[in-house]
Order: structure tokens, then C-alpha cells, then sequence
């Protein structure tokens, strides 16, 4: 029975190694007309952006809608990833910013956006993100904004407000931190450290776990995970991607408080993506400061039917209790009823920006 049901594996074996060739004759048909498409768009605007994050979603979208199965919709965004990448990358390498060292979660969500055939450019902090990009050092930096569990990262906030730089792409990631030491026990361990944001995430796990333990602040997980490597006295807490890129042991797995915990991260660039027919806009206001004028400001909104999926508020330090908002809408600014919505915000706003509209994760 079994030589019976082994007879039939080479023969589909046969059948895969078939499909695969003209995958791959389909692959390089399109990484020429890639070539091709990138070639046209040099001479449209000689030193323009290759990336077109609208055409790559809108390209992606359409693929699941008319996939037939049983290859899965994620399965079909995963590998059109990887194929776009390449192709882009064939264009003119995309050169994309983000907090390091190696194993950051930063790191994974600007592969999970940009794919793997991109040039990395690590930085040291957030402002070092938005100053590469700003200095055109790199075609856009990934920055994370908002963290299911500790809430907004205000350092992004700020520098968002201040910059010229547009979002063009969000991805959020689920973050599961691990423990980890360079002999996968705790012994001779007397400090844990971490970005204060996972700290935050884990600390009642720490306290339950290991009272005891310093807790010391890092500039990145991936940048505890690297002390770690080098001083046994040292945990970090990081993804396991920072496990593996600094060759450290996993004492515990998924600390975190909430087991939900979520990240979202912005790509930010000098572009701005045209409508994809699946967009957000992000903007900041700020409100006069009297009762009642954050709903008046927003009514525009209600108004037009444009909806809010986020709203968030900054402390606009001027010591007056006034406050930048900052709101996500679901829509392009170049749909109609967000350019209406967004010109009635405008007159209504003490201080209004708009940071961008850009393909919805
Ligand atoms: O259509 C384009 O403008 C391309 O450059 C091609 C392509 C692709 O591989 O499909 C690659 C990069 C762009 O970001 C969008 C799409």
C-alpha cells in the first residue's frame, strides 16, 4: 500500500518542478517589464520616486479579490511582497531608514512593508530616522507611532508635527517580546534591559517573575539584545528576530502583558501616494481653546460622512492646556468628500497640517 501511495509522489513531484519553471518564466518576464516600467518612469521624471506604494497595494488587493484558491489572500500578500520588492529593487534600489541595530522590530516591519530587496539603512534613534530621510540619505524611514498597550509614541508625534516629511505606508505588528540571555538561564543576571516601551509592556511579568532585577533603559530592544551578547550580566527583552541576529537564548517567551500587543508603524517619505481606492489620511490640528470647539472643529467629518479611525492628543506645550489632535480618516485627501471635509477643518482649526494619505494596511 504505502510502494503504492509513494509511486504517486514522484509523478506530482514532476507536476511541481513544471509549475515552478514557468513561475519562473513569469518571473523574469516581470522583472523585465519592471525594468522597462522603471526606465519610462526616469525619463517621466529623471531622479524620481520608483516607489508607488498606491499601484502596489491597488496590484495586491486585486490579486486576492480574484483569486480563486486554494493558494490563501495571505499567502498571495507575502509572496507578491518578496515579487515586487525584487522588481523594485531591479528599478533602482529602495534605501529605507529605521531604529537598529540588527533584529529591531523596526527592522521587521520595514521588510514586512518593503520586502527583503531593500538597501537598509540602520539608525540610532527616531530624529536619525527622519533626518536620513529628510537629507534624501533614504527613500523613506519606518517609524512606529502606536503601541496597543502603552499607547502613542510621542517621540514619532513630535517629530511628525515638525517635519516635512510625509507618511506614505503604515503596517502594524503583533510584538512578542522574549527574555533573553547569552546562556538561555538567569544565573549571574542582575540587570534586564530593553527599549522603556517594552519595559512598560512587560513590567508586570517582570515583577512577577523577577522582582528583583534593575531594569535599565536602552535606545532599542535589538540594542539590548547586543549588550546582551557581549555581558552575561545583562537580559534583554526583544522579538526573536533580535534573538537570532545577536545569537542569544530565549529564557522566556511572549512576556508581554497583554498578548494582544500591537505596534503600528508609519513609512514616512518625500512622496505622496495618489489615491488607491483603500486609503487613510493622517493629519494634526490644533483646537482653540474653549469649551466645546474639539466637536466643532470635527463636526466637518460627521458632516461629509468621512469616518475617524483614530484620534489622539499631544500637549502643544505652550502652558495653556492646549493640545495638537492627531486624527487618522479613512479616505484619500483627493477623494471628495475628505477634500471637502478636510477644507471646512482647515478654516475651523488653530493650526492644521495634513501628513499624508497613503494605501490602508
Ligand atoms: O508600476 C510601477 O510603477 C513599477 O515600478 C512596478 C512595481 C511592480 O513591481 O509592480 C514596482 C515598484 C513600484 O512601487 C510599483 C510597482
Amino acid at each position: 500500500m504505502d510502494k503504492l501511495l509513494q509511486s504517486k509522489l514522484a509523478p506530482l513531484r514532476e507536476q511541481i518542478d513544471a509549475a515552478d519553471r514557468q513561475i519562473l518564466d513569469l518571473l523574469n518576464q516581470r522583472a523585465r517589464l519592471a525594468q522597462q516600467v522603471g526606465e519610462v518612469k526616469q525619463q517621466l521624471d529623471a531622479g524620481g520616486p520608483i516607489l508607488k506604494p498606491e499601484r502596489e497595494a491597488a496590484l495586491v488587493r486585486h490579486l486576492q479579490e480574484v483569486n480563486p484558491g486554494p493558494f490563501t489572500g495571505a499567502g498571495i500578500a507575502a509572496v507578491w511582497r518578496e515579487i515586487i520588492s525584487t522588481c523594485r529593487g531591479l528599478e533602482s534600489p529602495l534605501v529605507v531608514a529605521y531604529l537598529g541595530p540588527q533584529g529591531s522590530f523596526s527592522e521587521q516591519a520595514a521588510l514586512e512593508q518593503f520586502g527583503h530587496s531593500i538597501v537598509k539603512l540602520r539608525c540610532e534613534s527616531f530624529d536619525e530616522v527622519f533626518r536620513a530621510v529628510e537629507a534624501g540619505q533614504a527613500h523613506a524611514g519606518m517609524v512606529p507611532v502606536e503601541n496597543s498597550t502603552e499607547g502613542a509614541v510621542n517621540r514619532t508625534l513630535d517629530l511628525l508635527l515638525n517635519s516635512p516629511l510625509k507618511v506614505l505606508g503604515e503596517r502594524s505588528l503583533s510584538i512578542h517580546h522574549c527574555l533573553m540571555t547569552r546562556s538561555g538561564d538567569m544565573q549571574g543576571v542582575t540587570r534586564v534591559m530593553a527599549h522603556p516601551q517594552a519595559l512598560a509592556q512587560c513590567q508586570g511579568w517582570l515583577s512577577r517573575h523577577y522582582p528583583g532585577l534593575a531594569r535599565d533603559a536602552a535606545s532599542s530592544n535589538a540594542e539590548a539584545a547586543r549588550i546582551a551578547a557581549e555581558d552575561p550580566t545583562v537580559a534583554a527583552i526583544a522579538g526573536d528576530m533580535a534573538a537570532q541576529a545577536w545569537d542569544l537564548q530565549v529564557v522566556a517567551a511572549g512576556i508581554q502583558d497583554d498578548p494582544q500587543n500591537r505596534t503600528r508603524f508609519l513609512a514616512v517619505g518625500t512622496m505622496q501616494p495618489s489615491a488607491s481606492g483603500h486609503d487613510k489620511t493622517s493629519l494634526i490640528l490644533a483646537v482653540p481653546n474653549r469649551a466645546g470647539a474639539v466637536h466643532d472643529v470635527l463636526s466637518p467629518l460627521a458632516d461629509n460622512g468621512v469616518s475617524m479611525s483614530r484620534l489622539e492628543s499631544r500637549p502643544a506645550r505652550t502652558g495653556q492646556w492646549e493640545y495638537y489632535f492627531y486624527v487618522d480618516l479613512v479616505g484619500h485627501r483627493d477623494d471628495a468628500a475628505v477634500a471637502r471635509a478636510l477644507a471646512a477643518l482647515k478654516e475651523r482649526a488653530a493650526f492644521f497640517k495634513v501628513l499624508g494619505s497613503y494605501p490602508m494596511q
